[in-house]
């Protein structure tokens, strides 16, 4: 049933001020009725109600002073004008003592805020640039009617059925023009905790207010889009601004002090305090990490305006679709099927194809067609010869995108008793991931001439070279728009010649043995909380920080202390592998590969006693672990590839 509009010359608030043709300003009170309170803010209570047969939210202001009624009818002058899809829409008001109402459209809670800290809702970084971009033109289009909306943070960010932003609370809206002055205790009046979240000495929205509004001058609407900052941050990180902090000076004064007011103001204002920015371990493109800082820069005029934040976020939002999740195991057998499968990865640069590339034009020449033939002694006949059959296992797990790739070259050469499998596992991006999952391999069958270990050495550190050259040919191209980019991945790559198993390691992938019936380590993790590493890190010149929960390398934050890519943080965290060698014997059983997405949640032990429980057949082997892996809440891509090294029973392939 729709709501009846008077005729606009008498659809008018008492005092002849709030005139709307759309809005009705003076409803009857058998039209609605209130029914339950959803919250009680420090205005205002408001309600649930039934409006003309329709669920509507009821806004009614504590109205204690004449100051407040002038307020009120501000605020609904100023709602009268507004129509965006974007934004909470006034549906009516009862603008007459002694009832003063406003009703609008209904959301289903909760807010944004009991959403991120009450749901805790984590929501994917394409989720987070969509909202950010859907608000940014919301805040635009205040913009453009002079409009300042003053208390923006996620409280008052609702959302629809498709998680799409709806700003609310025009409490403290104003037209630019109308502002002279606003002091910190017209602020602090409005500020209200929401829930039990803050720190109970944190006044809520100071927490969102810029700088320059902590030192009582102008707000414009570049003190809006510091807000914006703050929260879109908070969703990023699921953190209430100032309640973890990192260990840095500042931080830990205001930390271990009694936060008050005054505190958090000062260190905002003089010292540059802001929230713990999201990791780029996120997933967070550097572009959008860097956007958020420049929006809550100190001064006001460096904040970039509503218009070039929708122009940024358009860009990012463009290159998080194309890295989106390519379909599980397609990398599987592309040895056998060469170029046919790679097209299924439509995108501006495709990094499979440039690893690809790379290994062929540098070396035309030289393709061993028999790698590590002769290296070996043909004269021992008693030698150990393994049986091999192998599987893999990819899934994005709980990510939206896929940043492992794989590969699996069994019988390299011509003799069918070389044969190598490798996993890649991507950070800030897939494309180091993708470039060396063809890089690698490719790298590999060139040096079949020198030993085993010298050409898992060469094909890992020229994978790098080449990826970061590449990298920076396109960033000066400007097929790459992202300066900032440097992206990585971490590599484990087993090589077997005859009876002997060769792996080499980057990062925290991790590949085990399993011998006579018990684990045993194939690859040492290389990360920063490996004392080890990270003096070696310390020592090459890069930084390494405790940082939030654990040790991390350089500005970027990396746990990973060798990677191939990572330019920015190159020559410490090195591309260099540690080659672990050892001989086959009937010992050995099978080998389990992984990324750390299984390692994580699922230790050496279980993995075994796992594949001892299920069919002995790899590929199925591999889907269980991951499968047990992501059910043991693992949040991470997960790759697993199971190489069994002795002929498997039917009987035991079956049960
Ligand atoms: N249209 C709506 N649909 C559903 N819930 C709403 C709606 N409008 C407001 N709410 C809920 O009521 C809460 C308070 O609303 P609002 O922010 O407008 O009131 P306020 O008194 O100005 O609050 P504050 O003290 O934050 O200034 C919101 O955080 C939201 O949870
Ligand atoms: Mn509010
Ligand atoms: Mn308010």
């Amino acid at each position: 049933m729709a709501l009846e509009v008077p005729p606009e010359e008498s659809n008018r608030c008492v005092r002849g001020c709030c005139r709307s043709a759309a809005i009705p300003l003076h409803l009857p009170a058998a039209s609605f009725s209130l029914l339950s309170p959803i919250a009680r803010g420090s205005e205002s209570t408001v309600y649930e109600a039934r409006l003309g047969g329709e669920r509507a939210a009821a806004k009614k202001p504590v109205l204690s002073t004449s100051d407040d009624l002038d307020k009120f009818h501000y605020q609904l002058q100023l709602l009268c004008k507004l129509d965006h899809p974007g934004l909470a829409k006034l549906i009516a008001a009862h603008a007459r003592p002694p009832n003063y109402l406003m009703f609008f459209e209904f959301f289903e809670p909760p807010n944004l805020a009991d959403k991120i800290h009450v749901e805790e809702w984590s929501p994917s970084i394409q989720q987070v640039v969509n909202i950010a971009s859907y608000l940014a033109k919301t805040l635009q289009y205040l913009q453009i009617l002079g409009i300042v909306h003053r208390d923006i943070k996620p409280a008052n960010i609702l959302l629809d059925k498709d998680l799409l932003p709806r700003l609310a609370d025009f409490g403290l809206a104003m037209y630019q023009k109308d502002i002279k002055s606003i002091s910190v205790e017209n602020w602090k009046s409005s500020g209200k905790p929401t829930g039990g979240f803050y720190k109970k000495n944190m006044v809520g929205t100071l927490i969102y207010m810029a700088p320059e509004i902590l030192r009582k001058d102008l707000h414009t609407e570049k003190s809006d889009v510091y807000s914006f900052a703050i929260s879109v941050n908070e969703l990023l990180t699921g953190v209430v601004p100032y309640t973890d902090l990192r260990a840095e000076a500042q931080a830990h004064t205001v930390l271990e002090m009694t936060y008050t007011e005054q505190q958090l103001t000062s260190a905002v204002v003089s010292q540059g305090l802001r929230p713990a920015l999201a990791l780029p371990e996120s997933g967070s493109p550097p572009s959008f990490l860097s956007l958020i800082q420049r929006c809550w820069d100190p001064d006001p005029k460096q904040r970039p305006s509503f218009e070039d934040i929708i122009q940024e976020l358009n860009v990012i939002q463009k290159h998080l679709v194309t890295y989106s999740c390519p379909p599980p195991s397609r990398s599987v057998n592309m040895s056998q099927n060469g170029n046919a499968e790679v097209h299924h990865y439509q995108e501006a640069l495709n990094w499979f194809n440039q690893g690809e590339l790379f290994t062929k034009k540098a070396n035309k020449l030289e393709h061993t067609v028999n790698p590590w033939s002769d290296y070996f002694d043909q004269s021992s006949v008693s030698m150990y010869c393994p049986t091999l059959s192998w599987g893999s296992f990819a899934t994005c797990g709980r990510r939206e995108t896929m940043e492992d790739t794989h590969f699996m070259l069994p019988c390299m050469s011509e003799e069918k008793d070389v044969h190598s499998f490798g996993i890649f596992d991507g950070h800030r991006g897939a494309a180091a991931a993708e470039f060396s999952v063809r890089a690698v391999p490719g790298f590999l069958k060139q040096f079949g001439h020198t030993s085993p270990t010298d050409a898992l050495v060469e094909a890992f550190m020229k994978s790098d070279t080449a990826f970061r050259e590449e990298l920076i040919i396109h960033q000066k191209s400007k097929r790459i728009i992202q300066k900032d980019w440097h992206p990585g991945c971490t590599a484990v790559t087993a090589l077997i010649v005859r009876n002997k198993l060769f792996v080499a390691n980057a990062g925290d992938c991790r590949a085990i043995l399993s011998r006579a019936g018990k684990p045993f380590p194939m690859t040492r993790d290389h990360v920063a909380s490996c004392a080890k590493e990270r003096e070696r890190v310390i020592k090459e010149g890069t930084e390494v920080r405790w940082q939030i929960d654990t040790w991390r390398v350089g500005a970027a934050a990396l746990q990973v202390t060798r990677s191939i890519g990572d330019d920015d943080l190159k020559p410490a965290v090195t591309a260099l592998p540690e080659i672990i060698e050892t001989d086959l014997s009937t010992d050995d059983e099978f080998l389990v590969m992984a990324s750390d997405g299984l390692w994580d949640v699922v230790g050496n032990e279980d993995v075994l006693s796992i594949i001892r429980d299920t069919v002995k057949e790899p590929g199925m082997c591999s889907k269980r672990l991951a499968t047990e892996a992501a059910s043991r809440g693992s949040k991470d891509n997960i790759t697993v590839i199971v190489v069994f090294l002795r002929p498997v029973s039917t009987a035991e392939r079956i049960y």
